[in-house]
């Protein structure tokens, strides 16, 4: 569960809305300024596109206020945006300044649709509006001069360029702010609001297909003694050694987090609590029967735990947090280094 796409998609849906919104409004008023002009000129072809140009723009704008789908909008609109720029390049009777716009696309690419996408769909209609312009002027040898269009072909590459590393830079930032800000840097697991984040999405998808998640709580034994007996920093050693072997006892598809302290929470996706009961079982036995190594000694830890599982022991984070601590703190009681499995397991042990 490492991929942070989900989020970073999430944090830039505001500022595209912001900059599709500035666009379709700017639309609007082009499509009003422009279509009026070439209707008294007579390109009725032109001002008839302009003017559908115009009412698309109202109607997506109204459409993505409180849309879920904005990638979707922004695709269906730039195309036909994009599209209505290049019929207005190749009408014959349009002012040959109209290809000034060709400038407009990298940067609204990028800006909408990110890096990959932004440069794919800027190559594509900027070499369509190369072809355009040459097919259109290739018999006026006044607009063929190597100078003009050597400018023109230099401008637009330099804005394409730009657009480009502008966006790579942006999201590559936004990337590792966002890693940082979800990070206990410590141990490198995820933090609550990760684990709150990815507990969400795996909420809503048990839900969508019907399918089991637990969650476990593990707290380390007697860590305070740890700190006292060996010092700090092999606290600190203790606790990104617990993080490795959660790494190496679990899935891809599960999430170690710190809870914060010598406290951890792991997400299991698709685990009932009985199979959670296992990997907890699992986990504790390798944490006691690896000793963290330092110099000449061994430092022993073990881990205490609780289960709780989605729908059974509650639908929030909150309570299978909760519920799951409840146990942990019964394991304590009982003489620590043990795993207290959610009601429904140990009610099915009662009954066999
Ligand atoms: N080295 C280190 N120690 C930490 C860190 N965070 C919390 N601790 C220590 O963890 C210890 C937790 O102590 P307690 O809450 O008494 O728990 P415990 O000693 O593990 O006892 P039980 O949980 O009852 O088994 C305290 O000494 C904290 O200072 C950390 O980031 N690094």
């Amino acid at each position: 569960m490492d991929s942070y796409k989900d989020s970073l998609k999430e944090l830039a849906r505001p500022y595209r809305k912001a900059v599709l919104k500035a666009l379709l409004v700017l639309t609007i008023i082009g499509a009003i300024l422009f279509s009026s002009m070439n209707l008294l000129k007579g390109s009725y072809p032109l001002a008839l596109v302009e003017v559908a140009m115009g009412v698309y723009s109202i109607v997506v704008y109204r459409a993505i206020r409180h849309t879920r789908h904005l990638e979707r909008w922004i695709i269906a609109y730039l195309i036909p945006f994009f599209t209505a720029m290049m019929f207005a390049m190749a009408t014959p009777r349009a002012t040959s300044a109209v290809h000034a716009w060709v400038l407009l696309i990298p940067i609204i690419s990028h800006l909408l649709m990110g890096r990959r996408l932004g440069l794919a769909v800027s190559v594509f209609y900027m070499g369509v509006a190369a072809v355009i312009f040459l097919y259109r002027h290739l018999d006026q040898p006044e607009m063929m001069q190597a100078l003009p269009i050597t400018n023109i072909a230099v401008i637009s590459l330099c804005i394409l360029v730009f657009s480009h590393v502008y966006e790579v830079t942006r999201e590559t930032s936004e990337r590792r702010l966002m890693k940082m800000a979800q990070t206990d840097p410590l141990t490198g697991l995820a933090n609550r609001a990760r684990l709150s984040d990815i507990f969400e999405r795996e909420k809503n998808r048990a839900q969508r297909y019907s399918t089991p998640v637990s969650v476990l709580v593990l707290d380390l034994d007697h860590f305070k003694s740890v700190n006292d007996d060996h010092g700090h920093e092999t606290g600190d050693l203790a606790l990104q050694h617990v993080a490795r072997i959660f790494r190496e006892c679990l899935r891809a598809t599960d999430l170690p987090a710190r809870l914060g302290g010598e406290e951890f929470g792991i997400l299991l996706s698709n685990t009932n609590s009985q199979q959670a009961l296992e990997v907890a079982e699992k986990i504790r036995l390798a944490v006691a029967s690896t000793p963290l190594a330092i110099n000449s000694n061994a430092v022993r830890l073990t881990l205490s735990g609780g289960v709780a599982e989605l729908g059974i022991d509650g639908d929030t984070l909150r309570d299978l947090v909760r519920e799951a601590d409840t146990r942990l703190y019964t394991a304590k009681e009982s003489g620590r280094n043990q795993i207290v499995p959610a009601l429904s397991v140990s009610a099915a042990a009662a009954r066999t």
